[in-house]
C-alpha cells in the first residue's frame, strides 16, 4: 500500500517545513509515505470563499486516481486515540491494494464534491487547526502509529 498526504498549497513557515519533512523521513522507514502538494490558487482576492473551495476541490479531485481510498482530515470526522489510529493503519495496510490518500483541505475546508468523493473522515481533535499546522500534527501521528505497530520506544502508554 502507498500512503499519500494530499494538501492544498505549499507549506510556508520554515519551522513547519523542517518538522514535517523530519517526520515524513522517519515514517518512510516503516511505510511508503509521501506528501503531494497541490499548488495554491492565484488571485484568490477575486474569489468568494465558496468559489475558492470549489476550485481547490476540482484540483483535489484531479489529483486522485481510480482505486484510491480517500480519507478526509476533517474536524467533524471520527476521533481516535493514537493506539486506535495505529490499529486503523494496520487494517488499511492489510486491506488497501493501491493508494490510501489522506486529504487536508485549504483554508476554507472542502467543497461538497470532495465530501461526496470521500470514503471516510477522520478528526485529529474537535478543535480547528490551520491548514498548515494540521500537516505537522498528522505526520507526527502517522509516525507515532508506525512506532506503536513496530514496538518502538516513542509512544508511552
Ligand atoms: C482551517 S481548516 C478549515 C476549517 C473549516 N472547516 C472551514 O470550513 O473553514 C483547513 C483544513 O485543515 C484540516 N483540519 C483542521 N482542523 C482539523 C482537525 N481538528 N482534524 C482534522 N483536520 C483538521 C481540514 O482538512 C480542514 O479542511
Amino acid at each position: 500500500m502507498k500512503t499519500t498526504l494530499l494538501v492544498v498549497g505549499r507549506t510556508v513557515e520554515k519551522h513547519f517545513i523542517t518538522a514535517i519533512d523530519d517526520y515524513i523521513q522517519r515514517t518512510k522507514y516503516f511505510l511508503s509515505f509521501d506528501m503531494e502538494v497541490i499548488p495554491e490558487l492565484k488571485n484568490t482576492k477575486n474569489l468568494s470563499m465558496d468559489q475558492q473551495k470549489e476550485k481547490e476541490g476540482e484540483l483535489i479531485l484531479k489529483a486522485l486516481q481510480p482505486g484510491d481510498v480517500i480519507v478526509l482530515l476533517d474536524e467533524h470526522g471520527k476521533e481516535m486515540r493514537s493506539i486506535e489510529f495505529a490499529d486503523y493503519m494496520k487494517r488499511k495496510m492489510n486491506t488497501v491494494n493501491k493508494r490510501l490518500v489522506f486529504i487536508i483541505g485549504g483554508p476554507y475546508g472542502f467543497s461538497e464534491k470532495v465530501y461526496q468523493a470521500a470514503h471516510e473522515k477522520i478528526s485529529m481533535s474537535k478543535m480547528t487547526f490551520s491548514h498548515q499546522m494540521i500537516r505537522l500534527i498528522f505526520v507526527e501521528q502517522v509516525y507515532r502509529a508506525m512506532t506503536i505497530l513496530n514496538g518502538g520506544p516513542y509512544h508511552h502508554e
